[in-house]
């Protein structure tokens, strides 16, 4: 049975830290897919359907999510998931309510993978945002320049991801003629995970890596059915062991609260910051000013600092807005400010005559 997991990841710290949920009798398998409560399990030969045996007032970022690894109660009348082990990294989306509390879109993610097609200029702000989830999740970033068929230039391009890209690999490929197909499958981690914006080709870059059609692809869904409406799957075997995760909600995912992911994704600017003059630095019209400096001789592009900015404010909002006292005190604020709006209204009414 071990060694059909290790296909799906499974190593000897899992094994160790299974130990004591193997004396409970219990069977380790890891998550595929996660479905309204249930539960699609790898046990390396099998995909079994379990429950979540889930307490009250358990968040829902300690449910089971895609890439767990799971501790499985197997009782005659159905399979439970007892526990789930404790993460080595987890890709996060806060969750649209109120309450401060995340969604796990995938777990145990080691190599997060952002597809960026060459066909079209990149769109570096974009791929900022996924260098930050991918920093914030505790994964190494791969970036991924797809469809180098069809591109003029990749040198040129490669040049200008890089750049935005500190600290991330930077391969160039195409799923069409096979290119760059090898140094990818080397690049690989244990279980990656795919990012990346509609048409990047990850679906092609799933069905080519796991040598069968495992997802539709966009030429395929042209079928007036709509996109995403078949049931593929969203954790992956590959035939050479290790596993890709490709879920729906990974592919919509945003910055939110990432505000680790940020520092690591413009680690040039704020390696930079250190030696302005003030620590308090806005890198505006300060003197001594190395973000500034920086961008005069040509090391940084405004752009860049506009992008990390942006990331920063919305790392914010996202904060502001998970943080109950920060956000009562932002309504207060407003509602001082707006009041006090009506007053000059309300004065000036009175003024006329
Ligand atoms: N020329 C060329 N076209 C490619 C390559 N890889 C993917 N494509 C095409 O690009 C289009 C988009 O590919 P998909 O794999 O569906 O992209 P995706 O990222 O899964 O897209 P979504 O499902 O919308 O997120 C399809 O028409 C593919 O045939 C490549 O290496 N070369
Ligand atoms: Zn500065």
């Amino acid at each position: 049975m071990t060694d059909l997991l290790s296909a799906l990841g499974w190593d000897a710290d899992w094994e160790s830290t299974f130990a004591s949920y193997a004396d409970r009798g219990l069977v380790p398998a890891r998550v595929g897919r996660v479905d309204r409560g249930r539960f699609e399990v790898l046990t390396g030969d099998e995909t079994l359907l379990a429950l979540g045996q889930i307490g009250a007032g358990t968040l829902i970022e300690q449910q089971p999510a895609t890439g767990d690894w799971v501790a499985l109660d197997t009782q005659p009348e159905g399979l439970v998931i007892t526990d789930v082990l404790p993460r080595r990294t987890l890709i996060m989306r806060s969750s649209a309510g109120r309450r401060s509390e995340g969604q796990v879109m995938a777990a145990n993610v080691d190599t997060v993978l952002i597809a960026v097609p060459l066909e079209r200029e990149t769109k570096l702000g974009q791929l900022e945002r996924f260098l930050t989830v991918a920093w914030e999740s505790g994964g190494q970033p791969l970036v991924v320049l797809t469809k180098a068929d069809v591109a003029d230039d990749i040198e040129t391009a490669q040049l200008r991801v890089e750049e935005a890209a500190p600290g991330a690999t930077v391969l160039a490929l195409s799923a069409e003629t096979g290119e760059g197909m090898e140094a990818l499958r080397a690049a690989l981690g244990t279980t990656t995970a795919l990012l990346g914006q509609s048409g990047a080709g990850k679906s092609t870059l799933v069905n080519t890596l796991a040598g069968e059609e495992v997802m539709a692809t966009q030429e395929t869904r042209q079928d007036g059915k709509g996109r995403h409406t078949t049931t593929t799957r969203e954790l992956i075997a590959l035939p050479g062991g290790g596993v890709l995760i490709d879920t729906p909600g990974l592919r919509g995912i945003g910055v939110h609260d990432a505000s680790d992911g940020v520092a690591q994704s413009f680690s040039d600017i704020e390696e930079l910051a250190e030696a302005c003059r003030f620590a308090d630095c806005v890198h505006e019209t300060e003197p001594g000013c190395a973000v500034r400096g920086a961008i005069t001789d040509g090391h940084l592009t405004e752009r860049r600092l506009l992008s990390y900015r942006k990331q920063l404010r919305e790392v914010e909002w996202a904060g502001r807005r998970n943080d109950p006292a920060a956000r009562a005190a932002h309504a207060k604020r407003w509602a001082r400010m707006t009041q006090a709006n009506k007053g000059l209204g309300q004065t000036k009414r009175s003024d006329r005559p």
